[in-house]
């Protein structure tokens, strides 16, 4: 699916949180958005998805405006797992996960077999099927961000934002969310923190202090020298012997002066 932002920005309280960003996102990329703490990824990926108030400049869906589309439209286009996203605490995992397919019901089509066995290939992707009948109240933070993370692939959206999804993964959850994700035919947009997993998309996105500085594929983007003037640290690109791919080792500026 394919989105485009126009000098999108927001203000609250007389700060501007995101400036005058203009962004294309192309049917079927995986797009990370990297950039310090504070930069502004969580506010850009929420005005992405038409969840704040009053933004500048315009967001287009295939075309048409998001501001025209009902919040059902949306989210049968639109999946968003927010930063510790919540839930009710009386659910199992498996009604968390058939939340996820809300925008497709009405009064008149209640929940179906089709909708059971997305719901189902949902739990099985993320791993969580023999959990489907775990109370969420007794989940770990990891099992909870998965249950998220399967809620919106059971909406079946043709675009996926994803706010830090690695956040509370071990490390085999981690890579295999990300593999999942790349493996996907959505459109992803996610913001991440870890560097080298940003290195997987195919492109990538800068955002300092509100605005979008720098944007492409991720070896023109993530430099040793934008790293380090961004995010106030030392790289060394490492390769591995195995597949050639290229590792970030990290230092303290303080480190190398
Ligand atoms: N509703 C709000 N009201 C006031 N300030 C806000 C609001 N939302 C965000 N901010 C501020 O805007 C800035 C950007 O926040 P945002 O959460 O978008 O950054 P981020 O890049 O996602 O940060 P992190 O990496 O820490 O998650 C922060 O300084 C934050 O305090």
């Amino acid at each position: 699916m394919k989105l485009h932002a126009h000098n999108l920005g927001w203000t609250t309280r007389g700060k501007t949180i995101v400036d005058d960003v203009t962004l294309d996102i192309l049917p079927g990329e995986t797009f990370g958005l990297v950039g310090p703490n504070g930069s502004g990824k969580s506010t850009l990926l929420r005005l992405l998805t038409g969840l704040l108030p009053r933004p500048a400049g315009r967001v287009h869906l295939e075309g048409v405006p998001l501001e025209s589309m009902s919040r059902r439209d949306i989210a049968q286009r639109i999946a968003f797992v927010e930063q510790m996203a919540d839930t009710s605490e009386a659910l199992r995992v498996r009604d968390a996960v058939e939340l996820g397919r809300t925008p497709w019901l009405s009064a008149l089509t209640p929940l179906g077999p089709e909708d059971r066995r997305i719901v189902t290939e949902a739990l099985e992707a993320t791993g969580l099927a023999h959990m489907a009948g775990h109370s969420w109240s007794t989940l770990s933070g990891g099992e909870r961000q998965r249950v998220h993370i399967a809620r919106a692939l059971a909406q079946r959206p043709r675009l996926l934002v994803l706010d830090e999804p690695t956040n509370h993964l071990d490390i085999h959850h981690q890579l295999s969310l990300l593999r999942l994700v790349s493996m996907l035919s959505v459109t992803v947009v996610m913001a991440l923190h870890d560097l080298n997993q940003a290195m997987g998309c195919d492109r990538v996105g800068v955002m300092e202090n509100g605005r979008l500085i720098a944007c492409g594929p991720p070896a023109e983007v993530l430099t040793p020298a934008r790293i380090a003037a961004i995010f106030r640290v030392h790289v060394t690109p490492l390769r591995d012997p195995d597949d050639n791919a290229t590792l970030f080792r990290f230092h303290c500026l303080e480190d190398h002066s």
